[in-house]
């Protein structure tokens, strides 16, 4: 059964506790935070403030997705706010693996993104040192849009490359995921599924995790 990650980014923003700790009580594996900088994305989020303010607040896993332009310059400031992973892309900084090196030696997760223009030979030498790889389904920056079902290849290649290497790092989905469109990922070999809206936007939000858990088993 793959793991779900909600994604706040689709939540209520003045109402961040109530939502986060309905998910929470609901299913939810772990909570994925958007951090968007206005820049690496055209949107803006929020930022290690937000997740300082959401560590006290609930016991998920903080699974922090930085999509922001030389991540290395924060993420001291996120691991202090609490991040139990903190995800960087590597279209993001020309040192991804000092990045990766930094947020190790602060003691978090470390997981290097992909955007669905980059190819997994670009992070292959990085594979050894990852706890998560984050192929993206959508390109980054919003919520709501449509999965891109060529993505599954790469979920497959890095499962390919797991396998044959013995290396150890989870693979997450994240962008138009819902109890459909994570089947093929999931026999493709990932195992952590982002869904915003899916989740935030659904009536029984509760029926939703529970649907992807489902699909999955
Ligand atoms: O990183 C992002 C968007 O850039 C995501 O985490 C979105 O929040 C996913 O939203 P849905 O596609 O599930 O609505």
């Amino acid at each position: 059964m793959i793991k779900v990650a909600p994604s706040i980014l689709s939540a209520d923003f003045v109402n961040f506790e109530r939502d986060i700790k309905m998910v929470e009580k609901n299913g939810a594996d772990l909570l994925h935070v958007d951090i968007m900088d206005g820049m690496f994305v055209p949107n803006m989020s929020f930022g290690w403030t937000t997740v300082a303010a959401i560590r006290p607040i609930t016991n998920l896993f903080l699974d922090v997705h930085m999509m922001v332009q030389n991540p290395e310059r924060y993420v001291d400031q996120f691991a202090k706010a609490g991040a139990d992973l903190i995800g960087v892309h590597v279209e993001a900084t020309s040192h991804i693996h000092r990045a990766l090196q930094m947020i190790h030696n602060d003691g978090v997760k470390a997981e290097v993104v992909i955007n669905p223009g980059t190819p997994v030979s670009q992070i292959e030498p990085l594979l050894p040192f990852v706890d998560q790889v984050l192929v993206m389904t959508v390109n980054p920056g919003f919520g709501g849009q449509k999965f891109l079902p060529q993505m599954i290849e790469k979920i497959q290649l890095l499962d390919d490359l797991k396998k044959d290497k013995g290396y150890d790092f989870d693979i997450e989905i994240d962008g138009g995921v819902n109890d459909k469109t994570v089947v093929d990922c999931y026999k493709a070999g990932a195992t952590v599924a982002v869904a915003g809206s899916f989740v935030y936007g659904a009536d029984d939000p509760a029926a939703a995790i529970a649907s992807i858990h489902n699909a999955t088993r």
